[in-house]
């Protein structure tokens, strides 16, 4: 019973010195074996315990606090929280499906206006910017005094009226000195009085008047044999000459399978005509039989289908002075490289080149000459010079003619030799100069010309026999000139000038 007082006395003291809060529990411990020393303190913590209980009564009253709903009946803050993230998401699904969809739909309209020829046409931001300033959008109730512009037109238009009128009156005085003795509305019912022969084997075959001639009498006129593309700048492009090449071999090799029909001339008539380039192309030696000997030529004959070019249809020519042994002997002259192994791409080009510098005929573009052809006559250096100007310049259309590419070139003396009679030629007592002139197309001579047909005109009588000539108006002429002109030195200082260029 005691020992329980003391015990109870005890547990009394220590709630009396206990503290009444704190962090930490002071105890005394009794002295040990038997000392009175007082008893000394030891430091006590709360516990995990003690911490563990507190934060989880935090983090319930935290949790209680943000899943509660709101006094309204609201979202709790966690609903809130939750629904704005998956909300987050939601949204930018949507973004990417918008974006994927203008990508996709990008890249079809890409594809649809792809193949889509672009307009050539400016879009105007009013149309009706054209209008503005025009003399006609006058607004109603409101007149725009035209008189000034009107008088200004009219006298622009008189002007240019008395400017032609006085080139017409200078062109029709320059004429009148050529002029034919009449303008020709339909075909002479004669055909060319025209014949073949041989000049000389360097300066090859010529055109010889089969008759006697008047001043200003049409000769011929004959269709293109063949119509290209063509000038110096042309040919120097590879592409474009091909064209040109084939239309050439095409032209030489006109009725390959000759042998029958009314084509059998054909080989032979181009052959003729061009006698080095065809031989280069692989075509000839020409065929000679009796037909083209004779005087009548036919159908079948080299004559015949020569006339067969000209538009009168049949030809009839007065005869051919060539013999056998004098084409024979020209012909051996030529170089026939088909016989060394055939004809490159290149020297074929180098053919057609050649064939057209030599043989071609500039037409002038539509519309720049009276009937649309143009004039490659001889009449004035001027003007001829400014023909070769623009004929370097531009690549415009070239016609080779078949009898038109038999006429060989003589030079025109300067003007104090022109037509003297002092300064005639040789024995025959004839004007020095070419005695033709020639143009493409229906200007001047004869209207029923068709545009690209060449037309040959006499500058002045000529007689039977004598070889008709022209100058080629070339500066570049590609040969040693052996015309009348130069052989009896009539072209003083500007001999050197012929021939060499
Ligand atoms: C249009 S063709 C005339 C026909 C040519 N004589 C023939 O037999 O094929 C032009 C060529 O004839 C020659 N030719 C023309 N006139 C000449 C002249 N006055 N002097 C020397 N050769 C000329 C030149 O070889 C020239 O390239």
């Amino acid at each position: 019973m005691s020992a329980l007082r003391q015990r109870a006395a005890q547990v009394a003291r220590q709630a009396r010195t206990a503290r009444p809060s704190g962090v930490q529990n002071t105890r005394s411990y009794a002295s040990s074996h038997g000392h009175h020393e007082a008893p000394h303190t030891v430091e006590e913590s709360l516990g995990a315990g003690f911490y563990i209980t507190v934060g989880t009564v935090a983090a319930s009253v935290l949790v209680y606090k943000v899943s509660r709903p709101g006094e309204n009946g609201e979202d709790s803050s966690v609903h809130k929280w939750v629904r704005k993230v998956s909300d987050f998401s939601t949204e930018w699904e949507t973004k990417n499906h918008l974006m994927t969809a203008a990508l996709e739909q990008a890249a079809h309209d890409r594809h649809l206006l792809y193949g889509v020829e672009r307009s050539k046409n400016f879009e105007l931001t009013y149309p009706e910017v054209f209008t503005h300033g025009s003399p006609h959008n006058v607004p109603a109730g409101h007149y725009a005094n035209l008189d000034k512009v009107i008088a200004h037109y009219k006298q622009q238009h008189h002007n240019e009226e008395a400017r032609k009128a006085t080139k017409l009156a200078a062109a029709a005085a320059a004429a009148a000195q050529h002029a034919p003795p009449k303008f020709l509305a339909n075909p002479p019912l004669d055909l060319p009085a025209v014949r073949m022969g041989l000049v000389t084997p360097r300066v090859g075959y010529g055109l010889f008047a089969a008759r006697d001639l008047a001043a200003g009498e049409f000769v011929l006129h004959e269709a293109p044999l063949m119509t290209a593309l063509f000038n110096e700048t042309f040919s120097a492009d590879a592409s474009l000459t091909q064209g040109q090449v084939a239309a050439c071999r095409a032209a030489l090799l006109l009725a390959t399978d000759a042998g029958a029909g009314a084509d059998a001339g054909a080989v032979t008539v181009t052959a003729v005509a061009f006698p080095a380039i065809a031989a280069r192309f692989g075509v000839g030696p020409v065929l000679f039989d009796d037909e083209f000997e004779s005087e009548s030529g036919g159908a079948r004959g080299v004559m015949g289908k020569m006339g067969m070019n000209l538009v009168a249809g049949q030809g009839r020519f007065a005869g051919s002075t060539v013999t056998r042994d004098e084409y024979e002997a020209y012909t051996a002259r030529l170089d026939v490289s088909a016989a060394s192994g055939g004809l490159s791409e290149t020297e074929a080009r180098e053919a057609c080149r050649e064939f057209f510098r030599h043989y071609a005929f500039q037409v002038l573009p539509r519309g720049s000459g009276s009937g649309g052809g143009g004039c490659g006559c001889d009449s004035g250096g001027g003007r001829r010079s400014t023909l070769l100007a623009t004929a370097a310049a531009a690549t415009r259309e070239a016609c080779v003619y078949l009898l038109g590419s038999l006429v060989n070139h003589c030079c025109t003396p300067p003007t104090p030799f022109l037509g003297s009679a002092s300064f005639s030629t040789g024995s025959s007592n004839t004007p020095a100069g070419p005695n033709c002139s020639w143009r493409i197309g229906p200007s001047g001579l004869a209207q029923f010309i068709k545009p690209r047909h060449i037309c040959v005109q006499a500058r002045r009588a000529i007689r039977e026999g004598e070889q008709l000539t022209w100058d080629y108006g070339k500066r570049d002429k590609g040969f040693a000139c052996e015309c009348d002109t130069c052989r009896n030195g009539l072209m003083g200082g500007l001999g050197s000038l012929c021939g060499v260029l």
